[in-house]
């Protein structure tokens, strides 16, 4: 369960017996024709898979660069890209006789999620959620709760991302035999990372096809928002061996990388072990995690997945930033060109782009993973930019 040095599972015995567990059953049922069959009709009837390839004509005629396009996991049931993987884990659980799935949230769309596959199996649900993102997204705490799972508050420490992810292991620590943990991005002890990866990486396999198939060519730059990175991971895991392609992974750089209120993981962080994995992490001189910041709920994570440690070390995605500003404007820009709200957190992947856009010319292309879409953030994003 390593990508390269990275991953892995520093756990407690308890855990890791359980962990063994949910490794076996995962590898029994991946290639399963009955649960490969079952996922893919959800995918199709349930999601909406395929998900579209949309080219932004107009914004790529206005910045007068690289032609934009979008893959649109906003699109999806439910509102982003965590559906992939929640349906995964769901049936996951289903067929290991668990009674309850158990996660933590920050921007609330993995919560949704995880409700929404959980009713959908007939299983119970708990999510845990820090109670400044449970004020943030309010629509998202609204929806798990029509949808009958248990919206848990957390109030430790920054009452946001990485403590909701403690309470959670927490819970699941407490009853490992009943519930299963379906962690929220492509982090965690091994199985977690390699799994979510598994079940998000239909993303960039329709999205290659489609490119392919529309414009009989692959795309020549390919950029994803970074959280945990499975939204990321979902894109480039098909694209990895086209050498051709770059890839970008984009991180919040927030307020600003010099005063500590951003994100970065990959760009300021070092090699250190949270959660049951060892990846890049922005950490004290005691190896403890930063509080991190993010306009975004669902970036402002310390860690990071380790398959993105391992391809920032071998140099095959590029690691970048953008900051709260840029990214609300082009959450703006986006909105105002095309038609179409991203998520705070799929915005980070288009300030990127649109700033890469410009210096290149119009016969390149980027593809965007536009993770998740914008009805959850417009309360914020209108009381705290005004109206722009
Ligand atoms: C629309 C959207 N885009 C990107 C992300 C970042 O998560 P990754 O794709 O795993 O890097 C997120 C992360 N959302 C999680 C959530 O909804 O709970 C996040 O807050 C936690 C699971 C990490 C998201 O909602």
């Amino acid at each position: 369960g390593y990508f390269g040095d990275y991953g892995g599972s520093f756990v407690p015995p308890e855990l890791q017996a359980i962990l063994d567990e949910i490794t076996v059953a995962y590898n029994e049922i991946k290639d399963d024709p009955a649960f490969v069959a079952e996922l893919t009709t959800l995918m199709k009837d349930f999601v909406g898979r395929p998900s579209a390839l949309f080219h932004c004509k107009n914004l790529s005629d206005k910045i007068g660069g690289a032609q934009i396009y979008l893959k649109r996991e906003d699109l999806n049931h439910t509102g982003a890209h965590k559906i992939n993987h929640c349906l995964g884990e769901a049936l996951l659980a289903k067929r290991m006789g668990k009674k309850k799935l158990i996660a933590e949230t920050g921007a609330g769309q993995h919560g949704v999620a995880l409700a929404t596959a959980a009713v959908l199996v007939g299983l119970e649900c708990d999510i845990y959620m820090g109670i400044i993102d449970i004020e943030k997204e309010k629509p998202n705490v609204t929806r798990m709760k029509i949808l009958g799972a248990n919206v848990i508050p957390v109030t430790r420490g920054t009452q946001t991302l990485k403590d909701a992810v403690d309470a959670a292991f927490e819970a699941y620590l407490a009853d490992p035999v009943t519930q299963l943990y379906a962690i929220g991005s492509v982090v965690g002890p091994h199985p977690f990372p390699m799994m979510v990866r598994d079940f998000q990486k239909i993303i960039g396999i329709e999205a290659r096809a489609q490119f392919q198939e529309k414009y009989g060519t692959l795309p020549n730059h390919i950029v994803a928002c970074v959280g945990g990175g499975s939204n990321a991971m979902g894109l480039f895991t098909a694209f990895l061996e086209d050498k051709s392609v770059k890839i970008h992974g984009v991180e919040p750089s927030g307020k600003g990388l010099e005063d500590g209120k951003h994100a970065a993981t990959l760009t300021l962080g070092k090699p250190g072990t949270l959660h049951g994995f060892k990846s890049y992490l922005l950490q004290d001189d005691a190896g403890e995690p930063l509080p991190v910041y993010s306009v975004a709920s669902g970036l402002d994570y310390p860690g990071v997945g380790p398959q993105h440690s391992l391809l920032k070390d071998i140099e095959r995605v590029e690691y970048v930033t953008a900051g709260d500003e840029e990214t609300i404007d082009a959450l703006f820009e986006l909105s105002r060109t095309e038609g179409i709200i991203p998520a705070i957190e799929s915005a980070h992947a288009v300030a990127y782009a649109m700033t890469l856009a410009k210096d290149l010319p119009k016969e390149e292309s980027i593809l965007i993973n536009l993770s998740g879409r914008g009805d959850k953030d417009i309360d914020f994003v209108v009381e705290n930019y005004g109206k722009k």
